[in-house]
């Protein structure tokens, strides 16, 4: 359902980075719309309470308003504010972590200013195939869709990964294996691009063949594969795969989580490291938690000794193996921190826990965590809501906010990084 042009205001720029306005009580979301805008939008359908509308025209544009630097900008849903002047861009972001840090219940909270990452240097990209009658579509999902968005190129990821689109289409053309659709997730090692290839067909010799050939062609030491979301299986490998983590060379699993710029990486590193406290003893002990392949851990070791709980088999195995060949004083532990948190008794020998979780946050952690009476806490978060949540109980044990980092690692899209470091 569509109605008849309405002239909106503008009043505020949302969590999701669309405009907000109001009609006859209600909320309107105007995707591409700015704060003091005026609009002319049609109601296109319901969000929740809210209406959500599509703009027809801009009637009275914000001086904040820029042109956006990607052509693909306004359908492809990776990015969602390209369209505001750089300074209103970072005090938005700025203030969503005040907003969770408020909502937690530390208003007031010291926050510092946006840590910014620079357009394409985005080191991973996790890309939607679909293999249509004209061809072979690669890209990210429009905005609020199914559809992939067919790239040419991007103007957040690290350019030796876009220069991959077009013979990655093409191969994927004629490889088999990819029958309707798939994903493929781009990481860029140090050694290269490393592939993971998720498709819905088997794959078979010839397709291999086609996959070495192009994995030789443009540099990529290793290409793996999976059926669907089954287990990967290296199907290429002709060197080894590697990236540094506080000077210890790791050898990361196929589709392996990274922080998504090494910008990003730096500045939640430096906010980490500036959270523990300034005299460790010469026998503290460090957890770091949700410790993927070790991105934090090995920096950390470099400060005390570390206990590392991650629940991926294979994060745990190269980060092991990473920290044995090393000699770094790293334990790496395999848990499952949603099904078996650690217990606060667990918790209580470490002179501080660093907690990096996915998306859902860490709600079966934080109780335990809050009681544990930790002295030092650092929450790394990637979804102020889930921060805003897991924080409310470590507000009401006592701790404080010593000191809050937004970090903008996804550049252009409405989610924030961020570190917090608490204590009590
Ligand atoms: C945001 S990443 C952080 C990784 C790492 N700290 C880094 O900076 O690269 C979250 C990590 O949590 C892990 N994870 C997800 N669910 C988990 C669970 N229930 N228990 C333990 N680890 C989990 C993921 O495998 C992933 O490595």
């Amino acid at each position: 359902m569509t109605t008849e042009p309405l002239p909106l205001a503008v009043e505020a720029l949302g969590a999701a980075g669309d405009g907000i306005a109001r009609q006859e009580g209600r909320t309107v979301f105007l995707p591409g719309a700015l704060p003091g805008e005026r609009v002319a939008a049609r109601l296109a359908g319901r969000r929740g309470e809210a209406w959500l509308a599509e703009v027809d025209a801009v009637l009275d544009p914000s001086p904040d308003r820029v042109a956006p630097p990607c052509p693909h900008f306004g359908r492809c849903g990776g990015c969602a504010v390209q369209h505001l002047a750089d300074a209103p861009y970072a005090a938005w972001k700025r203030a969503t972590l005040v907003a969770a840090l408020a909502r937690a219940g530390f208003p007031g909270a010291p926050v510092a200013a946006l840590a910014r990452t620079p357009p394409a240097t985005r080191r991973r990209a996790d890309l939607a195939l679909r293999r249509g009658p004209a061809g072979v579509t690669l890209g990210f999902h429009a905005a609020g869709s199914r559809q992939v968005v067919d790239l040419a190129t991007c103007c957040v990821l690290d350019p030796h990964l876009v220069a991959l689109f077009g013979s990655l289409r093409e191969v994927l053309r004629r490889l088999p294996a990819l029958r309707r659709e798939g994903s493929a997730v781009l990481n860029l090692l140090e050694t290269g691009p490393d592939l993971l290839l998720r498709t819905d067909g088997p794959l078979e010799a010839p397709g291999r063949a086609l996959l070495a050939g192009f994995a030789a062609d443009h540099g990529l030491p290793r290409i793996a594969w999976a059926a669907g979301s089954g287990p990967a299986e290296t199907a290429v490998q002709l060197g080894p795969v590697g990236i540094r983590f506080g000077g210890v060379m790791v050898a990361p699993p196929p589709g392996a989580f990274l922080q998504a710029s090494p910008a990003g990486e730096a500045a939640i590193l430096a906010a980490v490291l500036a959270g523990l406290p300034e005299r460790l003893p010469a026998r503290a002990a460090l957890a770091d938690l949700f410790a993927g392949n070790g991105t934090l851990t090995f920096p950390l070791a470099a400060r005390a000794r570390v206990t590392a709980f991650e629940g991926a088999l294979d994060s745990v195995a190269a980060l092991a193996a990473a920290a044995g060949k090393a000699g770094a004083r790293v334990q790496a532990v395999r848990r499952d921190l949603d099904r078996q948190p650690l217990t606060a008794k667990e918790l209580q020998g470490f002179a501080a826990v660093v907690l990096d979780p996915p998306y859902a946050g860490a709600a079966a952690q934080i109780p335990l965590l809050a009681r544990a009476g930790v002295p030092r806490i650092i929450y790394v978060s990637c979804n102020p809501a889930a921060l805003a949540r897991d924080l409310q109980p470590l507000a009401r044990a006592g701790y404080g906010v010593l000191a809050a980092t937004p970090v903008d690692q996804f550049l252009w899209s409405p989610h924030l990084e961020s570190v917090v470091v608490l204590g009590r």
